[in-house]
């Protein structure tokens, strides 16, 4: 089936002699699917999303949306059946909710807008605040409203840069949860740009992990945290233990032991091990460390512990939630309990 976006070996530089800030950039999305594109700071996230809105004009590559190519000759953004929410919002302040949904529907025939507005409040619950003004609407609601502004008109893809980085925690989380619904009732498929792996973990079908313009890691949540393949990826999405070892096959040798790796290996090796994949033992052939720090959160603990006689002591993280907790200065020991990852 024809991918809904299709970006081939994408790059745009902003200035000659600088590198790329997107650099060789391939990915697909396809129909219904919540794809997001996750890095950090300056990584070339945004400017990707502008590429694939018409805001910006890459250097090189090809973008197909629903097969039809936008780079050459190169389509306006609107005319592209994109639709776009941003972080702020972006609602027109003088125009009640209903007055902002339809704006996006002026191509439309007059007798369709009225009830194709309607019909995309209901989806995203707003009904009963078609009246209201922007600033009667708590920042959720803003947001719910300028998710509506650009489903209207039924995009082919929904763009959305940062959507819930307004928001403070508990609204984050609710917002999340109800976009990503309608998302999936309106089969639409979109694109989320966030720095942020939690937001990427709990919205994404799909994630790609971005560094320095180019794809570095993609794959569905699950298998992106379970094989991260580069340190960048252990430590960008979730936390990790990277150790230096020396492989022999399925074995490992590291400061934590003899350690079972999850896939074949030889010779120096770097191991990825999760924080949740080391656990508190009293086996004596655990290894002994003490803990430096500890942060309790109710259902589990974050341990950091020095390995015990190590010069210069090598920092692990654990996270635990068994009881009793732990306490600073507790000498303890630990052992792994999953295979460890081999990464680059
Ligand atoms: N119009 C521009 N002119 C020059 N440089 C730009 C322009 N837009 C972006 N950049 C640079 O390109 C790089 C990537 O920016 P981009 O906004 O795409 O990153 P990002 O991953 O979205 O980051 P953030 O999460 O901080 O928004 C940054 O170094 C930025 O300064």
């Amino acid at each position: 089936m024809t991918p809904t976006l299709e970006l081939s070996h994408l790059v745009k530089r902003f200035a000659p002699g600088l590198p790329p800030v997107v650099d060789d950039l391939s990915l697909s999305a396809q129909a219904g699917e919540l794809l997001t594109l996750l890095g950090p700071s300056g990584c070339g996230k945004t400017t990707t999303l502008r590429l694939i809105a018409g805001l910006e004009r890459p250097d090189g590559g090809s973008i197909r949306i629903a097969g039809r190519e936008l780079t050459e000759p190169f389509v306006p953004p609107e005319r592209r059946g994109v639709g776009l929410v941003f972080q702020d919002y972006a609602l027109f302040p003088h125009l009640n909710v209903l007055g902002n949904v339809l704006f996006g529907l002026r191509h439309l025939p007059r007798a369709e807008r009225l009830p194709r507005a309607r019909e995309t409040l209901a989806l995203v619950g707003l009904t009963i605040f078609e009246t209201r003004m922007p600033h009667q609407l708590s920042g959720g609601q803003q947001q719910r409203v300028a998710l509506a502004r650009a489903l209207a008109p039924r995009p082919a893809l929904l763009l959305l840069d940062e959507p819930f980085s307004n928001l403070d925690a508990q609204l984050r989380y609710s917002t999340r949860q109800e976009v990503r619904s309608i998302l999936r009732r309106s089969g639409t498929t979109a694109i989320l740009v966030t720095h942020d792996q939690e937001e990427a973990l709990a919205f994404s079908d799909r994630l790609v992990l971005m560094r320095g313009g180019r794809a570095e890691q993609s794959g569905t949540p699950q298998e992106v945290y379970a094989w991260p393949r580069t340190a960048f990826v252990a430590n960008f999405l979730g936390r990790s233990n990277l150790l230096g070892g020396t492989a022999d096959r399925f074995m490992a040798r590291t400061i934590l032991g003899i350690l079972p790796l999850a896939e074949a290996a030889s010779g120096p090796v770097l191991v990825s091990v999760r924080p949740e994949h080391l656990a508190f033992t009293d086996d004596p052939a655990g290894t002994p460390v003490t803990i430096v720090a500890r942060e309790f959160r109710g259902h589990d603990a974050t341990y950091t512990v020095h390995l015990s006689g190590a010069v210069g002591g090598q920092e692990l993280v654990i996270h635990d939630s068994g009881s009793p907790v732990r306490a600073e200065g507790d000498q303890v020991r630990v052992q792994v309990t999953q295979p460890a990852r081999v990464v680059r």
